[in-house]
């Protein structure tokens, strides 16, 4: 059995206590298809069992042959669940999923102090004096987000909500904060075809966003260069944003055929006032690191050759204030719009779904990937 069959996948716990929505159930089988660790075969069989009851129902299959082992060990599986409802054979699914995230994210660990936390790939996470540094490490693609580097700044965010430490800050490596979303990522058309990839893309898109909206501890964007797309929309939900003059912010949605996300249609107009939302939102305008401190998005701009030291020595003064203080200060301020930042998440994300179904949409990345244009 292929692995990238069975994926892995994290999903909040109070998702999970309660009955499985459609959503839950497809959120888990979406993350599920990014599994690095093998879970193992009798693993992969509840789980296939468990996603053919949910999805068709009884197996009703003829029996496969002797000598089709694998085949045979999965009809059994599928078999074995005998006249489960569709609706507890989701449920079932969801749990297990949840209960291979949990071993998932216990596994990375409590970060131990100074060290460089193994088990990702696309970032260095990093928990050192009481800050856990999240930094995407694809320097020579200018930081942008994979598949796979959605997942693994899931993982990171899970495990740095857990640890010891006070605050997380998010860099990048290299020249670059991060150009958004990598567009090869549309590259990878599945069996079910571009409407699939397009809903399984919004349901990441929820999750990954979802995962800033809940953080609970102060969260500090350290941004060293320029910023595109997604990862600029998102500053909207970090507590503090320190720029190199160096970095820039461009969100170039309508450019490419898309639309806001990252909860920015609501926080940009609120932060910064629609005017000048709409100027970056609808019209692609590119901001230096003054103007988007001018605007609100950007706490404080420094020299970029002393970016580094003056950020590290402040934050690590931060990070010496009690935590359970800073904590529930953040909590205090984010939590009053925490249900309505779900509610545009989830708006966003399906109005999205449609876009990257557009002729638009296609046209530009067509286009970026063919070398016709750039930003
Ligand atoms: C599932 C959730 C979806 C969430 C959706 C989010 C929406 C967004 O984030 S929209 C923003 C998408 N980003 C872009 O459109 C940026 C595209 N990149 C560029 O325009 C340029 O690369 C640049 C202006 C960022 C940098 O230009 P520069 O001339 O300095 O460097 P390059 O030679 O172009 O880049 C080096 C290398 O990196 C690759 N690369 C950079 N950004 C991306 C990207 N976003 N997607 C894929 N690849 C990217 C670039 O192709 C080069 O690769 P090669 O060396 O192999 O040619």
């Amino acid at each position: 059995m292929q692995i990238s069959n069975f994926p892995v996948l994290q999903m909040h716990k109070s998702q999970t206590a309660m009955r499985a929505s459609q959503k839950d159930f497809e959120s888990a089988v979406n993350q599920m298809k990014l599994l690095t660790k093998d879970p193992g075969n009798e693993m992969k069989l509840k789980l296939y069992a468990l996603y053919k009851q949910a999805t068709e129902g009884p197996c009703n299959m003829p029996k496969p042959g002797m000598l089709d082992l694998i085949s045979k060990a999965k009809w059994d599986a599928w078999s074995a669940l005998g006249s489960l409802p569709k609706e507890t054979a989701k449920q079932n699914y969801v749990e297990l999923v949840s209960s291979l995230s949990s071993s998932a994210s216990s596994s990375q660990g409590k970060p131990d102090a100074d060290s460089k936390q193994p088990g990702y790939e696309t970032l260095v996470v990093t928990s050192e004096n009481g800050i856990t540094k999240i930094m995407l490490n694809r320097p020579t693609k200018k930081n942008a987000i994979t598949t796979q580097m959605y997942q693994e700044i899931m993982l990171a965010l899970e495990a740095a909500a857990k640890d010891d430490s006070a605050i997380t800050v998010l860099t990048g490596n290299g020249d670059y904060y991060c150009s958004g979303n990598d567009l090869n990522n549309f590259t990878d058309i599945p069996p079910g075809g571009v409407e699939e990839k397009a809903k399984n893309s919004a349901i990441l898109l929820r999750d990954f966003v979802g995962c800033f909206i809940d953080f609970p501890k102060p969260l500090i964007a350290v941004v060293n260069g320029p910023a595109v797309g997604i990862s600029v929309t998102l500053l909207g939900l970090f507590d503090i944003v320190y720029a190199s003059d160096r970095a820039t912010f461009h969100t170039p949605f309508s450019h490419l055929g898309q639309s806001p996300e990252g909860c920015s249609s609501y926080m940009f107009p609120k932060i910064m006032g629609s005017a000048k939302a709409a100027e970056m939102l609808i019209f692609g305008k590119k901001l230096t690191a003054r103007e988007a401190c001018a605007q609100g998005l950007v706490t404080e701009v420094f020299p970029d050759s002393t970016f580094q030291k003056e950020v590290w020595t402040r934050l690590k003064a931060y990070s010496k204030l009690p935590p359970n203080a800073m904590r529930i200060s953040k909590q205090l301020i984010r939590n009053v719009e925490k249900e309505k930042l779900h509610a545009i998440n989830s708006e966003e994300s399906s109005v999205l779904q449609g876009r990257w179904l557009s002729d638009e949409c296609t046209n530009a990345i067509m286009n970026f990937l063919s070398r016709k244009a750039k930003l």
